[in-house]
């Protein structure tokens, strides 16, 4: 059998193609709050001699800034009063791949950690760790695959910025789900995508148009929750990297439009350890285990409370919108798309797909919520509720949350929260979300001058 090339690099396959003046720079990155993938680009050579082993240093202002980069109050690790020192980024060597889109570049993803080597708590890659610690520690594991939805626009990044976001181009003038015809003019720009991920150690399933005018997905195989997640920065990152290149641009923001938004639905499967099918049980209802039960109760039962790790930006709430197949309704159905948790295979497969989070979602945090929402329904033996069917849209369930404001009241009151997470973690996140309510509160949109200019 040919051995599987998997775009994964050891630190000998990598001093080896540094040798062959193949490789010359290696990126050191991390996922910040915002779900950006941060970092620096080093010479190869320093990364094996030194880098490799002790981390490279960045400003501790990483984890405090807004999206604009500006310095901003309230965060405890980081301010002007402890004179915005370094920490380091630690890499994970595991992580180490080629980057096929990059001349002669590899990327590894690091831990954050203080210059003690003692780790930054909001780092969000820490925050899952901590949780896939907790559920190890019952002797269980999740699987994970993100599906992300992006829109294609003709227009290169910069000509978008230049013209304020307005008057683009789409990939295409209709609604393409499924459309092969419309979505093969992209494919040039598709294709690239794909096959520079593979190359860069992920498992590409495959493409597909979506609802959006331009809007497509690219799907992953699932595995192992830190390695998608890790998988999905770097998947990000280079998709909008390769778009700059082909002169188009393209956008995760969970609703750019009154049409369609982009998604980033979760899949997550819980196995034993040992490898066993503990969501499972063919006798009972639906085929669920009673864990299965208590998993999905404690998600039904925290979807609210933690949504700010499920939508992180005023815009992630606008998605919520009735009829639009992105959620409204906290309840759960059998391959029901009204609902917010879509529970679907079987066996080892059995699981639930969120479809709260947007194509704007921090995947560290929202898979974090996940396993920290199931584990409190299977602490506290969550009993759950009907199956719900029909159209949920028109349900009385509860809803989900339809504000930043309202999601961050949420968390601020969570004891789930405090108690998965940590009280410095929690502080950490609600600082960001108010900050980034205030900026929102203090902007004039479009929208206010087109309604009130001449008419008001
Ligand atoms: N494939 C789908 O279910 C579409 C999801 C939809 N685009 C959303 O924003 O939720």
């Amino acid at each position: 059998m040919a051995k599987e090339r998997t775009g994964n690099l050891t630190v000998e396959e990598l001093s080896a193609l540094v040798a062959a003046k193949e490789i010359d720079t290696v990126i050191i990155a991390f996922t910040d709050m915002q779900g950006r993938l941060i970092g620096k680009r080093a010479s190869a050579r320093l990364f094996l001699e030194e880098l490799a082993q002790h981390g490279a240093e960045c400003c501790n202002y990483l984890l405090a800034v807004d999206v604009e980069n500006n310095t901003v109050a309230g965060y405890a690790i980081s301010s002007w009063e402890r004179g915005y020192g370094d920490m380091a980024m630690m890499p994970d060597l595991d992580t180490l791949r080629l980057a096929p889109w990059l001349p002669g570049t590899a990327i590894v993803t690091a831990d954050l950690t203080w210059l003690d080597g003692t780790p930054v708590n909001p780092d969000p890659r820490q925050i899952l760790k901590r949780q896939l610690e907790r559920l190890a520690e019952r002797g269980l594991e999740a699987f994970v695959g993100t599906e992300l939805e992006f829109i294609v626009f003709e227009d290169s990044f910069r000509e978008a910025w230049a013209k304020g976001y307005r008057d683009l181009t789409p990939g295409s003038d209709y609604n393409i789900d499924y459309a092969l015809l419309a979505s093969t003019r992209m494919e040039p720009l598709l294709r690239d995508i794909r096959n520079s991920m593979d190359g860069a150690g992920m498992y590409c399933e495959g493409v597909k148009g979506e609802c959006n005018l331009g809007q497509q997905e690219i799907a992953f195989k699932y595995r192992d929750a830190l390695g998608t997640c890790d998988n999905h920065s770097i998947y990000k990152n280079g998709a909008k990297e390769i778009a700059d290149k082909h002169g188009k641009s393209l956008t995760f923001m969970a609703k750019f439009n009154e049409r369609e938004g982009n998604s980033c639905h979760i899949h997550l499967s819980v196995r034993g350890t040992d490898g066993s099918a503990v969501m499972a049980d063919k006798d009972r209802p639906y085929g669920f285990s009673k864990l299965m039960e208590h998993w999905l109760a404690g998600q039904l039962a925290t979807m609210r409370e933690l949504s700010l790790f499920f939508a992180p930006n005023i815009n992630s709430y606008k998605r919520y919108v009735e009829g639009s197949f992105a959620p409204t309704a906290v309840a759960w159905g059998l391959d029901n798309r009204t609902c917010a948790l879509r529970v679907v295979g079987q066996g080892h497969s059995l699981r639930a797909e969120n479809r709260v989070p947007g194509g704007d979602v921090n995947q560290y945090l929202a898979v974090a919520a996940l396993i920290a929402g199931g584990l409190y329904g299977i602490e506290h033996e969550l009993e759950l509720e009907p199956i719900f069917e029909g159209n949920a849209y028109a349900s009385d369930a509860p809803r989900v949350p339809s504000s930043l404001r309202e999601a961050a009241r949420l968390f601020q009151e969570s004891e789930v929260a405090v108690a998965a997470f940590g009280e410095d973690v929690v502080a950490h996140y609600l600082n960001n979300a108010r900050i980034e309510q205030a900026a929102y509160d203090a902007a004039i949109t479009d929208w206010e001058r087109v309604r009130g200019f001449e008419r008001l």
